[in-house]
């Protein structure tokens, strides 16, 4: 088999390569002026999501920067309950807002009679990318799994508790199939649409499975990850899957082996030493520096970093953060931590 000229890809085949290659969760954003330029001329956030030379623009932004090793959509999870006809809003300074769901009986206020054509424009996005990045750059398109979604679709948007996205879980657990059963399908479809558009691997943000107990973590976190993957692995065999279970803790071990996923993403609390022994050893792993490290900068996120690109050295990897890049992170840090991880193991020039 031909190897691939994109580092990205190569780790996420399973090769040990001696300098990692790197992106950033959340890479594209308000942290960089460009992006808060292009953002003010494009009106809503979801109109950004839909302009794709726009959205092409600010996917670029970060890459012109620190040359990642790899590209991400840029778009929102949120996108699929609003191409099922959920009212959706981002309201400034207080993120997302949607009319909730609670029960069954709201399902019937969704639909897929134009699920693809609310989201051709993040098709067209994909397909402009994947000729507008550099050769060795790899593409990721991206969608939340089916519990995260469902999180936001049931309780309107973030939330402390989750207590209505979980007593509906808890409570009429067939119902709550209903909803999860149709994320799983149309997220497979449209992650299937972004692999035909030219996505080269996808990324399913699970950002909150932490908050389920280990059965509930089984029923609504693994099992529908493990169909959507055999959706995808149906259609698109041998396109990697990246699983991002954030604060799965010790369930990220089952998550690993049970949902088929081709690589791991690790949030920030999963110790590297463990994760190299426990996760590694079964499949490539990506991560997990604290993103508020890149806040701080200097010796300690140079420590830190350095600290993760060794614990993970031993085999596949992927470096990252362990959750995104946050709104007051200075730009010249992810320059320096872009700059010592491309130089890595020689830190001479870092
Ligand atoms: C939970 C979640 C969402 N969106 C996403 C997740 C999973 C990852 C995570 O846990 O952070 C994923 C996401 N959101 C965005 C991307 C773009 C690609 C990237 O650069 O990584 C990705 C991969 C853009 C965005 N999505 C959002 C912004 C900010 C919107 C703006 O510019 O005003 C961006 C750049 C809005 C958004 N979207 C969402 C929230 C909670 C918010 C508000 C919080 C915030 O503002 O940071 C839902």
């Amino acid at each position: 088999m031909e190897t691939s000229r994109k580092l990205f890809i190569r780790a996420l085949k399973g090769e040990t390569l001696t300098r990692p290659p790197f992106w950033l969760m959340r890479q594209a954003g308000r942290y960089l002026p460009e992006y808060r330029e292009t953002r003010a001329h494009a009106g809503s956030f979801l109109d950004l999501c839909f302009a794709p030379e726009l959205a092409v623009e600010v996917t670029l932004q970060p890459l012109r920067r620190y040359g990642m090793d790899a590209a991400i959509l840029f778009s929102d999870i949120l996108v699929v309950p609003y191409a099922l006809g959920q009212k959706l809003d981002y309201v400034e300074g207080e993120g997302p807002k949607l009319d909730p769901i609670r029960t069954a009986a709201g399902l019937g206020r969704l639909s897929t009679a134009a699920f693809h054509e609310r989201l051709a424009p993040v098709y067209e996005t994909v397909r402009r990318l994947s000729t507008a990045i550099p050769e060795t750059t790899a593409l990721i398109g991206f969608a939340g799994s089916p519990w995260t979604v469902a999180c936001y679709m049931v309780e309107g948007g973030g939330s402390k508790e989750y207590a209505h996205v979980k007593s509906f879980a808890y409570g009429d657990p067939q119902g709550f199939s209903a909803l999860i059963d149709q994320l799983v399908r149309v997220t497979a479809d449209y992650l299937s649409a972004q692999i035909e558009a030219g996505a080269e691997a996808v990324q399913v943000f699970d950002s909150w499975a932490g908050v389920l107990p280990a059965p509930e973590f089984r029923k609504w976190v693994i099992e529908p990850t493990k169909r959507l993957v055999e959706l995808l692995a149906a259609r698109h065999p041998g396109v990697p899957v990246i699983g991002f279970p954030r604060g799965a803790g010790p369930m990220y071990r089952e998550y690993a082996v049970e949902t088929g996923v081709t690589a791991l993403g690790l949030d920030t609390t999963v110790p590297p030493e463990w994760a190299a022994a426990e996760l590694q050893s079964v499949l490539p792993v990506q991560g997990n520096l604290d993103p508020i490290m890149v806040v701080a900068g200097g010796d300690a996120m140079r420590e830190a970093a350095i600290r993760i690109l060794k614990g993970f050295s031993g085999g596949p990897f992927v470096f990252n953060l362990g959750h995104g890049v946050v709104q007051t992170t200075p730009p010249e840090h992810v320059g320096q931590l872009a700059a010592l991880v491309k130089s890595w193991p020689d830190l001479s020039d870092a």
